[in-house]
This record gives C-alpha cells, sequence and structure tokens, in this order.
C-alpha cells in the first residue's frame, strides 16, 4: 500500500543538526545506506515512500528541504556522510545568520530568502501524489528558527490551506541558555505562529540533558546526543505513518485528537523506556510498565511538573511487540489512579497507535536495542508552567527595556512586543481556564445556549451563576439541563475564547452619547449668552416641574425675584421675559438628564450582556462617573450665581468663572472620552496586522498631539471669557484697543489672579492660545504634506486645517460684532468641533502604524 507523503522541513542551526540524526535514524530503520541506495528492501516493501522519493533506480531521496541563514550548519551536511543522501537543491543557505534575532528573521534578512524556500518546497510537493502535511524542525530561540520559520508558515498557510503543519521546536531551557534573548524570540515567534501551525511538539535541552545524564548515564552529552534522543521520539511517532501496523495515526490526527482550541497545541511529550545501552540485557519493560514511566516527570521532554495540571487528551503511540489487551487494561488502570487527572469533560481522553516495527537505535548511541517503546504526547495544562516561565523571563527584561533597540531597529513596533506577550499568556491562561475542573470551575459556567429563539452556540448571557445559586432557574433555563455531561462541556468550552470585543452596537452607542454631550455644550452656551442660566433658582435630581398655569409661572417668578441677578440687573423684566429664560435653563437642564438615562440605561444593559470587555468596562465606568459628576457641577455652577456675593447695582451677578471653567471642562472630557472610545470600536486597531516602523511619521504625531491639547487648552480659556464676559472688553482685532498688549493685564493683585479673574488678561490668553492653536494646524498641515498617510488620516489632517482657520474668523468675527448670540454660540461649537477632529487625527495616525508592509 502507498503511503501519503509528508515533507520534512529543517530550520536553522538546530533544525538543520536534528536533521542529521533523524535521516540518520530513517536510513537505519528503512535499509538505506548512506547513499541512499536501498540495501534490502523487499519488492513490495513501500515503507520509506512516505519520507523518501524512491527515483526508481534503487536509490531515494529524503523529501526534505533545510534551509538556514548562515552556511555552516548545512555545510556540515555537503560534506559529512550523508552528502550524497541529499539532494543538493534542497539544501538553502544565505550569508548571513539572523543574529538570535526574530525581527531580523522575520523582517530582514528573512525576507530574502522567503521566496526561494518557498519555491523549493514546492518543487518538493510536486512530487508527491497525496501530501498529508509538513514536519517543521527548528529552536524557538534562534533567530531564523523563530522569525524566518514564523514567515515561511505564514506562506505555507497561504499556499497548502489545510495540509497539516507539525512542529518539533526546540523550547528555551528554564535555567541554561545560549542565547539571552531567547525569551522574547520564543514569546515572538510562539504567537506569531499561533494560528499558522497545527501542532509543536516542545523539547527542552535542560530535560533532554538531564535524561541523557541521569538514565541514560551519558557522561558529557553533546548536540549529537541530545538530537538523537529527539530523533528517537520523532521516529516513535511517525512509525505508523511509514510501517504497517494495527492502529495507524496520520499527521492530521494529532490536531484532531490532541488540540481542544485551535491555540492550546503545545502538547508533552514523553518517551519510555530510557534504558542505557550498558543494561539493554537486564531490562524487560512490560506495557504497564511504560505507560507507567509515560506519566513520570522524568521522562518528559520539557520541564514542568505534570502533577499539577489536568491531561485533556493523550496520543499514546506504541511500536514493537505489544499487545493490544496490556493496553486497555493499563489504561484502565491509571484512569483509577488519583494522581494522574483528567479534565471531566473528555470522557474516553486516549488515543492509541500501534505499530509492531521495532525501535532501532544508533549503533554506539546511549539508548538500547528495544523490543518495544512507547511515545506519549499529551495535550496537559501541567505545560503551562514553562509558559509562565518564559513570560516572566520575558517580562523582567522587558521592564527594563533591555535589548529591544535590536528589534525595533529591524522593524518591529515596540508595542507589538509587549501585546505578544500578553496575548501568548493570555492564551495559556485560557489553557488553565478550560482544564479545571466543574467544582473549579462552578462560578465560570456561563448560561447559553439552549433558549428557544437564540443561536444554540452564542453566549445569550454574561451573567455568571454558581452551581450553587439558589435559583434553580435562570431566564428560563433549568440549571439540570445545564448540567448534562455533553453541555457542560460546551459551556466550558464557551468560556475559553478571547471574551468577545465591544461590538459595533457598544461603538454607535458611545457616538450618540458623544453627540448628545456636543448638543449641551451648545445648548449651555447659548444659556450663558442669553443669561438664563440663573432663571432657575433650585435643583431636583430627577427633573423640576414645569409650571402650568399662569400662578404658577407667578410663583416660580416671585422665587426668582429673591436672587441677585433680579435684584441687582433685572428688575424691570416681565414674567414673559422670565418665562422665555427660564425654558432656555429647562431645556439645558433637561437636555443633561436625557444624557444620563442615554448613558446609564444602555451601560448597564451591554455590561451584563457581556458586550464590554475589561478596558470597555473601565472605560464606561468612567464616563457614568463624569456625566453624575457633570450633572452636580453644574448645579455647583449655578449656586455660585445665586449666593449674594455681589455688592451693588455696578456688579454683574453671574455664575462664578472658576466653577463655569470646570463645569466647561468636564463636558470637553467627557467628549473627548466618548469620541476616542467610539472611535477604539468603529475603527479597531488591525490585530495580527504586520507592523512596520514609521518613524517619518514621529513629526505629523507630536504635532497632532499637541493640536489635541492646544484645542482642549485654548476652549478652557474660552470658558473664562464666557464666565466673566471677557468677549466685551476689547472689541478689536489684532490690536486689543490701540494696543497690542493692553496696560491693565496685571492691575490684579496677586499677579496669579489676573489669569482667571482679570477680563483683559483673560482676553489676551485667549487670543494668544488661539493663535498658537492655529500656528500648529498650519505647520501640522505643511507637515503631514509630504508624508505617506492613508486616504482618510489625509482628509483628516484637511479637516482640521480648515475647522481652525474658521474658528479663528468666527472668533474675531464674535470679537468685532460684539459678541451676538449666534456668532459666539457657533464660535464655542467650533472649539468642540476642532476637538473633534483633532481627537479623530490622533486616531487615524496611530492606525498608520498597524499599515502592512
Ligand atoms: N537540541 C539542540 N538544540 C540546539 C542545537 N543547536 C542549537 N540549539 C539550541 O537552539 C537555540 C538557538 O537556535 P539556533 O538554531 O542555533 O539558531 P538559528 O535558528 O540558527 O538562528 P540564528 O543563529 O540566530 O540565525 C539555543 O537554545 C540552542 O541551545 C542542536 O543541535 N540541538
Amino acid at each position: 500500500m502507498s503511503k501519503r507523503e509528508v515533507i520534512h522541513i529543517h530550520i536553522g542551526q538546530a533544525g538543520v543538526q536534528i536533521a542529521n540524526a533523524c535521516w540518520e535514524l530513517y536510513c537505519l530503520e528503512h535499509g538505506i545506506r548512506v547513499d541512499g541506495v536501498l540495501a534490502y528492501a523487499a519488492q513490495d516493501d513501500h515503507s520509506c515512500g512516505a519520507f523518501f522519493d524512491e527515483t526508481g533506480t534503487g536509490k531515494v531521496v529524503p523529501r526534505v528541504v533545510m534551509i538556514d541563514l548562515e552556511p555552516t550548519p548545512i555545510d556540515e551536511i555537503r560534506t559529512g556522510a550523508y552528502r550524497e543522501l541529499f539532494h543538493p537543491s534542497t539544501l538553502i543557505t544565505g550569508k548571513e545568520d539572523a543574529a538570535s534575532n526574530f525581527a531580523r528573521g522575520y523582517f530582514g534578512v528573512g525576507r530574502e530568502m522567503i521566496d526561494l524556500a518557498l519555491n523549493r518546497v514546492r518543487i518538493v510537493a510536486e512530487g508527491c501524489s497525496s501530501l498529508q502535511g509538513f514536519m517543521i524542525f527548528r529552536a524557538f530561540g534562534g533567530g531564523t528558527g523563530s522569525g524566518f520559520t514564523a514567515l515561511l508558515l505564514e506562506g505555507l498557510t497561504r499556499d497548502y490551506g489545510k495540509l497539516s503543519k507539525v512542529e518539533f521546536a526546540i523550547y528555551p531551557s528554564p535555567r541554561i541558555s545560549p542565547i539571552i534573548v531567547e525569551p522574547y524570540n520564543a514569546v515572538l515567534t510562539s504567537h506569531a505562529t499561533m494560528d499558522t501551525e497545527d501542532v509543536c511538539f516542545i523539547f527542552d535541552n535542560e530535560a533532554l540533558y538531564e535524561i541523557l545524564g541521569r538514565l541514560l548515564e551519558t557522561p558529557r552529552p553533546t548536540y549529537t546526543n541530545l538530537n538523537r534522543l529527539v530523533a528517537q521520539v520523532v521516529s516513535c511517532i511517525t512509525a505508523s505513518m511509514r510501517f504497517e501496523g494495527s492502529l495507524n495515526v496520520q499527521l492530521v490526527e494529532f490536531r484532531t485528537n490532541l488540540v481542544p482550541y485551535p491555540r492550546i497545541h503545545f502538547p508533552l511529550v514523553t518517551f519510555a523506556p530510557f534504558v542505557p545501552a550498558s543494561r539493554a540485557m537486564h531490562e524487560d519493560n512490560t506495557t504497564h510498565q511504560l505507560m507507567m514511566q509515560c506519566f513520570e516527570p522524568a521522562n518528559q521532554m520539557v520541564k514542568c511538573d505534570p502533577r499539577q495540571g489536568y491531561y485533556m487528551s493523550c496520543c499514546l503511540l506504541f511500536r514493537g511487540d505489544v499487545n493490544p489487551n496490556d493496553i486497555n487494561s493499563a489504561i484502565a488502570q491509571i484512569k483509577n489512579m488519583r494522581s494522574i487527572k483528567f479534565v471531566p469533560w473528555s470522557p474516553t481522553g486516549f488515543k492509541i497507535g500501534l505499530n509492531y516495527q521495532p525501535p532501532v537505535t544508533v549503533p554506539g548511541g546511549d539508548l538500547a536495542a528495544l523490543m518495544r517503546a512507547v511515545v506519549m504526547v499529551s495535550n496537559t495544562s501541567a505545560i503551562r508552567g514553562a509558559w509562565e516561565r518564559l513570560g516572566k523571563k520575558f517580562s523582567l527584561m522587558h521592564a527594563k527595556r533591555a535589548f529591544i533597540h535590536h528589534y525595533v531597529g529591524e522593524g518591529l513596533e515596540e508595542v507589538v512586543f509587549w501585546n505578544r506577550r500578553n496575548s501568548t499568556m493570555l492564551s495559556v491562561s485560557h489553557l488553565c481556564r478550560c482544564t479545571q475542573s466543574l467544582r473549579a470551575a462552578q462560578g465560570k459556567l456561563l448560561v447559553s445556549g439552549t433558549r428557544t429563539g437564540f443561536n444554540t452556540t452564542s453566549i445569550i448571557s454574561r451573567q455568571l451563576i454558581t452551581q450553587n445559586s439558589k435559583a434553580s432557574k435562570f431566564k428560563g433555563l433549568r440549571l439540570a439541563d445545564l448540567f448534562k455531561p455533553q453541555q457542560i462541556a460546551v459551556r466550558l468550552c464557551q468560556s475559553a475564547p478571547k471574551p468577545k470585543a465591544p461590538s459595533k452596537l457598544v461603538g454607535y452607542w458611545l457616538l450618540g452619547c458623544s453627540g448628545m454631550v456636543f448638543t449641551a455644550v451648545v445648548l449651555g452656551g447659548v444659556t450663558r449668552l442669553t443669561e438664563s442660566g440663573l432663571s432657575m433658582v433650585t435643583w431636583k435630581l430627577l427633573g423640576e416641574k414645569m409650571p402650568r398655569t399662569e400662578a404658577e409661572w407667578q410663583e416660580e417668578f416671585e422665587k426668582y425675584k429673591q436672587y441677585p441677578e433680579f435684584i441687582y440687573k433685572n428688575q424691570n423684566m416681565t414674567v414673559s421675559e422670565f418665562k422665555w429664560i427660564w425654558y432656555m435653563e429647562f431645556a439645558h437642564r433637561s437636555w443633561g438628564r436625557a444624557i444620563g438615562a442615554v448613558m446609564f440605561v444602555p451601560a448597564a444593559f451591554f455590561w451584563l450582556r457581556g458586550y464590554l470587555d475589561k478596558p470597555m468596562k473601565i472605560r464606561v465606568g468612567v464616563y457614568c462617573a463624569l456625566v453624575a459628576a457633570q450633572g452636580l457641577m453644574g448645579w455647583y455652577m449655578v449656586k455660585s450665581g445665586l449666593e449674594d456675593r455681589f455688592q451693588g447695582p455696578s456688579d454683574v451677578p453671574r455664575v462664578s468663572q472658576y466653577r463655569l471653567a470646570a463645569h466647561l471642562s468636564l463636558a470637553f472630557i467627557l467628549y473627548t472620552g466618548l469620541l476616542a472610545g467610539a472611535l477604539r470600536v468603529l475603527r479597531p486597531f488591525p490585530a495580527a496586522a504586520t507592523l512596520k516602523s514609521l518613524k517619518d511619521l514621529k513629526g505629523v504625531t507630536a504635532l497632532a498631539h499637541s493640536v489635541k491639547a492646544m484645542a482642549f487648552l485654548t476652549a478652557v480659556s474660552g470658558a473664562f471669557v464666557a464666565g466673566l464676559d471677557a468677549g466685551l472688553v476689547y472689541s478689536s482685532f489684532p490690536k486689543m484697543g490701540d494696543r497690542w498688549i493692553p496696560e491693565d493685564i496685571l492691575e490684579f493683585s496677586p499677579t496669579l489672579r489676573n489669569f482667571t479673574e482679570n477680563p483683559s488678561t483673560v482676553q489676551f490668553d485667549h487670543r494668544v492660545l488661539g493663535t498658537t492653536t492655529l500656528a500648529l494646524v498650519t505647520a501640522l498641515w505643511c507637515v503631514a504634506r509630504n508624508k505617506s498617510l492613508s486616504p482618510m488620516a489625509r482628509k483628516v489632517v484637511n479637516g482640521v486645517g480648515a475647522m481652525a482657520w474658521l474658528q479663528v474668523s468666527l472668533g474675531i468675527a464674535t470679537l468685532l460684532y460684539y459678541v451676538p448670540t449666534p456668532l459666539a454660540a457657533s464660535h464655542q461649537s467650533g472649539s468642540l468641533v476642532l476637538l473633534s477632529l483633532a481627537i479623530w487625527l490622533t486616531h487615524e495616525i496611530k492606525l498608520l502604524k498597524y499599515i502592512p508592509k
């Protein structure tokens, strides 16, 4: 029977040196001489067909591609004992290595080799009649192994779609490491390949050294010894792809049986037995003993404590003289052992492979010739210990920003660095969550799914319930229904994926709220300009009653008459004039309350229904607090105008300019936050896009942020102008009266008081701030003209430029025409439009970093 082919791809020094050991062993197993000639194959034996291409002349050629960015390791193969075995065109070398730098392998030198490498893989793939996938060998810690492999896997995924990609990777050891930046490389590459590889079997050199030293009694293990051990494990895993057996396991089956969630694909590998050559004749391991050894930490290829985790699935791949009945009884015993814990939602748990071809060992090697052996590949949450260790090392270095410049210099954005670490650690924490037993996970069970009218796979509520919840029913779902064994598996699966990103609905809600705040600011401005703000002399949380009858209006008017604004300023006011200013203030207050309702009610809905992720929950909490604070601030401001602190008829009763500025600033902060939040949701950063360093944008970014800050400051200074009616003191431009700087700007003492209480100074400041903002905006527009912005960013820059000029013109016109209400209100609204555009611009510029190379 012909075998489905597998292509080996060896990358970087570690990958290539492991190739030496693997192909040496494959040749021994299939009876192939060092020059590739079949020494004693029977006519109908096509076992080597999976890994070797039979040329028909009695010679076979490995289906392999070896790639290294530097020439030395592959040169050793070109000149070594197996030089005639490999097809020369499948050995690809570059001129310089990746200097242990992921970014160099991914962005730099790696890019120059990628097309050549993919082309060679294509040629080898074309020689296969039924290719089942790729086996990739590399080290996580090296620059080529990490960066170039990530790039190659992207290409393979693009070109070969669903074909399996199984990896064998050297993982950074806990204590020994020849490369300091291994944690960086490992985290970056594991994140980059998270979605492009199917399964990744990891080996750490420290665990291999210990196996060789303690179990195999090798006095001074070298990489050759380590690699032969790896080769033995790989051979055992792949035996059933090559030789006949009663239970064969193909490449794709690893993915199906071992990977419950796509991102949790780093199984733990264990091999048994480890018998040194010197004790070959003294030991005979039974099937039961072999299986027990598989659960021993000493036999693991990665250092971690299996007792600290739960097994989700196990593949036991036996070879040699093994009886299936013995396997079954050994499994039954293992299931009853308390020290070996399985997740409750994977009832069968074991996948068995059985191949009668006994293991072959290299003459003079460390491992004795054996009758039988087993490799166990298991998906256990204990492996998270290894990842947490790595994450910790990463964080320690990253906290000091050590070595980061090497990566940034090669084109990797610093923000990605940290994001990738977090994202990898998130997957690890998911690993831990999905394996929790029901008892431990009781607080995390999500009510989902089965209610009529809802999609069965979607979460209908993020409300958490506990097993002990007093309520036996939740939203029409009986808890008993949820606890049927199969359903529980589904519920827990649903708790594993990433928390839902806020949906567009949340974005539109925030945008709507920001629009309402905008309107409130305009209304507030008009209220101030028409001097209506002090007409309502009481404040009630849920809204004041509107007078209905003439008598009620009269009563309200009488109340108003008690306060300074009437006493000193409006003594001639009629009831109908009073009604007009009362309606103005009433509209402003009612609009404020409407904002409160539109903010709080949907916030509660989105929160409870799980529409908000954690950062958005924090934001929404802050928005709600700001809305509440704004309501209170409004009344506190109005109160300052009702107190009798005005000396006489010449003094104009008005609210405190400090409180007015605080009220307006709060509104601006709320508006800025809402708009920025809406933009984050509606125009999010692409999560996995390639990032390119855009150093030349730094000038534009700095200017855009300065414009945003200046627009905000100028608007706040405008609040002081409004509070003191400072727009009325000088109505000329560009000079103030006949001077550039008026004489009285430092009249008050102490000097600082002038900036908040002297109308001349306040107007002067506002003019200076306004013109500075205009100058900055103009500079931004000029600088941005020559930069490669996205079409949207360019439009927004133009918008900011145009708006700044319009806003300054409106301001000047307001002054010259002696502050007419329509012009002044437009000027105030203009400040918000400018601020909005500046916020949008900074968001667009942030997005530019995510434009793929
Ligand atoms: N088991 C084993 N590990 C190796 C071998 N060679 C290197 N390593 C480990 O691999 C990591 C370094 O990766 P390399 O493969 O040397 O680096 P590379 O992928 O060629 O990348 P650059 O040298 O940066 O271009 C370190 O953790 C080494 O301990 C080997 O032959 N066998």
